[in-house]
């Protein structure tokens, strides 16, 4: 059985990587990073570290790398032999691989007519679909028609804290014990083969929204407030009794969309909630953050963590969420000058101010009600 794997990052070997290697699979990552595909050439192995109350190590065995531009041939060959095609390289980078998977499949059905399941591991709603429209668009209509008898994108959510790595051995990841990977039915070719711990759902949507508008805004919230108090830990802004409080209240209010929305159990998600908040305060991990941070033009995103909540909450309940306001005002005074967005959006501020960024990445229509709170937040803290 194999599984190649695009992106042998934090979640990659952290996560997917090795469930997959756990449940059987030779793992094949493909990745830009020389460093690191030529110690996995090497080793052949690297190990998890699970930090929580204790520590806990695992090891993960049957893996190996291929460069995705020096090995393409090879990258191909792996592609047209795989049960799965998983990715976590970042949705901004989606489009970047998919000629290469499109290349993949078309050799795949000169060779091998069996189902593959093509499965992106990305923070974003329709993360596999929107892949799929990447390779779609790199395949005639005929290949199309062939590719749609055995190639399946089901979309899928994921989660598991990964920080950024400062071990000593280059491969060694350091993770949080949770993890949870949803993976949807609808429209799959043939079953998906079992892949231990994975829970498979009919309808993805409750799922990936639970977890973007609960785990990831809740943590957008902690960076952004976080890193304009100095914070330089997620754990250690977590200490902050204001920000903890924010935390709650916003996640209390993208709560009631989901509620309402979905039908998820009152009692039941406040429970969810609680364990959210009690592994943003994890101190056997340094979680920096700026990684949280990262990106803050796409977590500002109309479908994102903060925005689509906001909105929603707006629209259903005729009120303005000031928990998820006070976070998206945050968002915007995020200068961290090593992230490229973030110096992006300090200058759109600059041109455009808040109301022309908001509206240029935000999608919000000028005038919309979420637009004045916003400002209205961002010089309350200013004052601070
Ligand atoms: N780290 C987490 O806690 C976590 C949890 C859940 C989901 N995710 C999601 O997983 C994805 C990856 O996040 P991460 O934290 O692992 O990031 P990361 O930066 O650690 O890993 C990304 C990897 O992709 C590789 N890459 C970049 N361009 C590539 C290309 N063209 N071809 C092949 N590989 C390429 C990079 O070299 C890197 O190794 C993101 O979408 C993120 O939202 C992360
Ligand atoms: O990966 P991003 O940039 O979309 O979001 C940063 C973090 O919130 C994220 O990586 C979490 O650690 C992860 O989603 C937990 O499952």
């Amino acid at each position: 059985m194999l599984a190649v794997h695009f992106g042998a990052g934090n979640i990659g070997r952290g996560f997917i990587g090795q469930l997959l290697s756990q449940s059987g699979y030779e793992v094949v990552f493909v990745d830009v990073n020389e460093e690191i595909v030529q110690k996995l050439q090497e080793k052949r192995h690297y190990r998890v570290i699970i930090a929580g109350e204790q520590i806990e190590e695992q090891h993960v065995y049957h893996v190996t790398a291929l460069h995705s531009v020096k090995d393409h041939e090879a990258v191909l060959q792996h592609i047209a032999r795989a049960d799965f095609v998983t990715t976590a390289v970042g949705p901004n980078v989606l489009p970047l691989i998919a000629p290469v998977i499109a290349e993949g499949i078309r050799k795949r059905l000169e060779v091998n007519r069996t189902p593959v399941h093509i499965i992106a591991c990305e923070n974003m709603i329709g993360g596999s679909s929107f892949l799929k429209e990447h390779v779609w668009k790199k395949l005639s209509e005929e290949e199309q028609t062939m590719a749609s008898q055995y190639c399946s994108f089901p979309n899928c959510a994921v989660d598991r804290i990964v920080p950024n790595q400062k071990n000593e051995d280059l491969l060694s990841v350091k993770v949080e014990p949770f993890f949870e990977w949803v993976i949807e039915t609808k429209q799959m070719i043939g079953t998906i083969p079992p892949i231990e711990g994975v829970r498979i759902v009919d309808e993805l949507p409750p799922y990936i929204e639970r977890k973007l508008f609960t785990v990831n805004t809740g943590h957008a919230l902690v960076a952004y407030l976080g890193y304009y108090k100095k914070f330089f830990t997620i754990h250690e802004a977590m200490k902050d009794e204001e920000i903890y409080a924010d935390v709650v209240k916003a996640l209390n209010e993208s709560g009631r969309v989901l509620i309402q929305k979905y039908g998820w159990n009152a009692d039941e998600h406040q429970i969810y909630i609680k364990k959210i908040v009690q592994r943003f305060t994890n101190s056997a991990i340094t979680d920096e953050v700026t990684r949280v941070g990262r990106s803050p033009i796409r977590k500002l995103g109309p479908n994102d963590r903060l925005i689509s909540p906001a909105k929603q909450y707006y629209d259903l309940f005729h009120e303005i969420p000031s928990g998820l306001v006070k976070g998206i005002a945050a968002l915007l005074q995020f200068d961290y000058q090593e992230d490229t967005e973030a110096m992006e959006l300090q200058e759109t501020i600059r041109q455009m101010g808040i109301e022309g960024a908001l509206s240029r990445y935000a999608g919000l229509e000028l005038g919309h009600p979420l637009i004045a709170a916003v400002k209205t937040e961002v010089a309350m803290l200013a004052k601070q």
